[in-house]
């Protein structure tokens, strides 16, 4: 195929969902885009992560759910569908088709070169097609890197020889292994040992550390590590793997070697140990950075290492927050920032303001789709301690919640509130039990509006709801 040569005034290298929001909002901005996609627009997380793994869950937690009701738990005693979850997914993934994705790309007018692409010195971006040909782009203002990341796998040896699961096989299975190991104990890990050992499979933990969800407060860990091993999982602690075969062929046994000197024969191994940036293969050398590493970014997602700032990135690649709404809400940013330059108009990086992404680091919502949930933003105790904070923590263990007995016979759930006594705010929230996930939101407000704490009297959460666990907090930080 022939080279062609297209000029925009931006040019976003990775459609996953923060590439394609950094597009629609340079587009809103007045500026011609580009983006380059080498496998399906939408990413890992419409396709192999966020959505089919959700997808997998959600049957999972319905039942626990109505398990807890009286009246109910009786009808749902049985076993999951396993072909109508798996069928479900497939529906939630688009049976992993991109067209609606390519529809709304048109709808906004963003173009789309498919094809991997690589940077080829300063504002410059050559695509390989999937024909073989090569597209070059030259972007008059900024090139975006929103390439995100693959699992990050331990080296060990022949590990490449025993297919292995990533998050890609672990969402994306239609067979239910009838052993599977799960290396690692984030939030990965928790979420797909609770999916397939609901699906039927005998779940192995393997956790090098001793404890679970360690980015979060430590009842988190301890109270979805008491479910999954009621729940049957075998859940070990202090143990890594220290080598991996398939016995007799490819469709063999995995034996792992344990570091405790223990081996374990399973049919699958998921490692679910992490992530690494997409960078080694997108032309960083060719503008004097090193390739393979996360991208360090400013507050406004320039990329810290070149110095007169076309380069962007953002997404997981940037390594602030790997999460698909908190990139999607730095390409929220990101877009009219690269906009305001690119129109020389003033950009404004006051705490808060349009042009930074103040809650990268005050106020992150997670939720972990576990029984319980989790769900948590901003600060826990230890992290607001460590910067210095004089904290209050305030706890409370959900009763007298009228709505989570409502809700579940016997609900167990914690929350915690962590108050800077100096300020009078709330910065940070977290809450686990059953059906926990849709109050973060509530939570993310008080936080990111530093809502004073005095204030939250006033916000009345309505009878006999979950929202509750607000009241009982703050009786409990009045005392
Ligand atoms: C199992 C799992 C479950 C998850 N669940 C959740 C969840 O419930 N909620 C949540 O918020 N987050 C979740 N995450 C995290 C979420 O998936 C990521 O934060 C999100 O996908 C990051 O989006 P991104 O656009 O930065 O990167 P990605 O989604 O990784 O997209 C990057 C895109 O860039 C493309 N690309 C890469 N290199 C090139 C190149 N050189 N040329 C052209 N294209 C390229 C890739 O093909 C891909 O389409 C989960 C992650 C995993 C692994
Ligand atoms: N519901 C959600 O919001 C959701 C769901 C899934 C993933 N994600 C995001 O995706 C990202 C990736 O998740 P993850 O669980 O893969 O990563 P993680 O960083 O949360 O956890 C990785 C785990 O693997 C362990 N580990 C790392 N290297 C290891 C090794 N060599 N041997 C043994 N254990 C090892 C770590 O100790 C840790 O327990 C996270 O940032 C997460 O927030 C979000």
């Amino acid at each position: 195929m022939n080279d062609t040569s297209r000029t925009y005034d931006v040019v976003v290298i990775g459609a996953g969902p923060v590439g394609e929001n950094v597009a629609d909002r340079t587009r809103a901005a007045g500026l011609s885009t580009v983006i380059v996609e080498k496998e399906l627009l939408g990413g890992e997380c419409s396709f192999w992560a966020c959505e089919p793994s959700k997808a997998l869950l959600r049957p999972v937690l319905a039942r626990a759910d109505a398990r807890r009701v009286p009246g109910l738990k009786n009808a749902v005693g049985g076993p999951l569908d396993v072909p109508a979850v798996f069928a479900h997914r497939d529906d939630m993934v688009n049976h992993w088709h991109d067209e609606d994705q390519v529809e709304w790309l048109n709808s906004v007018s963003v173009d789309l070169v498919r094809g991997h692409g690589r940077l080829d010195g300063p504002r410059q971006v050559v695509v390989t097609t999937p024909e073989g040909g090569t597209v070059r782009l030259d972007a008059r203002h900024a090139v975006a890197v929103c390439t995100g990341t693959r699992t990050a796998l331990p080296d060990l040896p022949h590990l490449d020889d025993i297919r292995h699961w990533t998050n890609r096989e672990a969402t994306g299975a239609d067979a239910v292994p009838r052993r599977l190991a799960v290396v690692g104990g984030g939030v990965v890990a928790v979420e797909m040992a609770t999916a397939w050992r609901a699906l039927g499979s005998e779940v192995t933990m393997l956790v090098r550390g001793d404890c679970l969800l360690t980015r979060m407060e430590p009842f988190a860990g301890e109270m979805v590590a008491e479910t999954l091993r009621e729940d049957g999982v075998d859940l070990r602690f202090g143990v890594s793997v220290t080598s991996v075969a398939r016995e007799e062929g490819p469709d063999g046994a995995v034996r792992i070697g344990l570091s405790d000197g223990g081996q374990l024969d399973v049919d699958e191994i998921l490692f679910a140990t992490g992530r690494t940036p997409q960078t080694d293969d997108i032309g960083l050398e060719t503008v004097g950075l090193t390739p393979g590493g996360w991208l360090s970014v400013d507050d406004t997602f320039r990329v810290t290492a070149l110095e007169d700032g076309w380069l962007y990135a953002v997404g997981d690649v940037n390594h602030r927050a790997l999460m698909t709404h908190q990139g999607k809400y730095q390409a929220r940013i990101a877009g009219p920032v690269i906009g305001a330059r690119a129109h020389g108009e003033p950009v404004d990086t006051q705490r808060w303001g349009p042009h930074i992404a103040t809650a990268d680091s005050a106020a992150v919502p997670q939720v972990v789709f576990t029984d319980p949930e989790v769900a948590s933003v901003g600060l826990t105790a230890r992290e607001a301690e460590n910067a210095g904070t004089r904290v209050k923590v305030v706890d409370h263990d959900f009763r007298g919640v009228a709505g989570a007995h409502q809700y579940a016979e016997g609900y167990r759930g914690k929350a915690r509130m962590v108050i800077d006594l100096d300020r009078g705010t709330v910065v940070g929230v977290t809450f686990v039990g059953p059906g926990i996930a849709e109050l973060l939101y509530s939570a993310t407000v008080v936080v990111a509006g530093e809502v004073p704490v005095e204030r939250l009297w006033h916000a009345v959460p309505a009878f006999p709801t979950i929202s509750e666990v607000w009241l009982r907090l703050l009786e409990a930080h009045r005392g």
